[in-house]
């Protein structure tokens, strides 16, 4: 289950009630998806090959359809990130820029770990969504974010976008943020 650690004042957030209705008030949605229906060769498999991802979003067809249903994604792919990631450190570099979306995206942890460092209002500031398996949270509309790995270094992460063209980030330059 996620946990979440608001920067400013070092506190924790735990317990599903508690991290929904704390990520709800940034219009952030939180839910579980049962990742234990992933066959083992894909539990702990963060070299995918093309088959493996559409085999991922095969196994989880049902729930990607429901929320097309219900908040209108178009397109959805799967990521990969760990040292078996021949451009990581790219990769990476991008995803921990501080940025936006015009769109609201989904992420869900089908393998592995991940942060989601969102920017709350001027008062709570930036708070870390430390996500597990199975854990899945939306990033909304022009949503100040950026994402990081754990010391683990592995995450495999179902994406869902509103627009065809997939991942498109906007920089947001915030001279008071400092990197922990
Ligand atoms: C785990 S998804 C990679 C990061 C990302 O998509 C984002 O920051 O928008
Ligand atoms: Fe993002
Ligand atoms: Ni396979």
């Amino acid at each position: 289950m996620a946990e979440i650690r608001i920067r400013n004042t070092n506190e924790l957030i735990t317990g599903e009630e508690n991290v929904r209705d704390f990520l709800n008030q940034f219009e952030v949605i939180y839910e579980h998806w049962d990742t234990s229906k992933l066959p083992a060769h894909l539990q702990e498999n963060f070299a995918l090959t093309d088959e493996h991802k559409a085999e991922i979003l095969a196994i989880f067809d049902t729930e990607i359809k429901e929320l097309v249903e219900r908040r209108g994604y178009r397109t959805w792919d799967v990521i990969t990130l760990s040292e078996a990631t021949p451009n990581i450190e790219e990769l990476l570099a991008k995803f921990e820029q501080i940025h936006t979306h015009t769109e609201d995206e989904i992420r869900v942890i089908a393998a592995g770990a991940g942060t989601f460092v969102i920017k709350g209002g001027d008062d709570i500031g930036y708070f870390d969504v430390n996500l597990l398996p199975g854990d899945l949270i939306s990033v909304p509309e022009n949503t100040v974010h950026f994402f990081t790995l754990t010391d683990e270094r592995k995450v495999v992460a179902i994406r869902l976008f509103v627009e065809e063209n997939g991942w498109i980030a906007h920089p947001y330059e915030d001279a008071s943020f400092q990197k922990a």
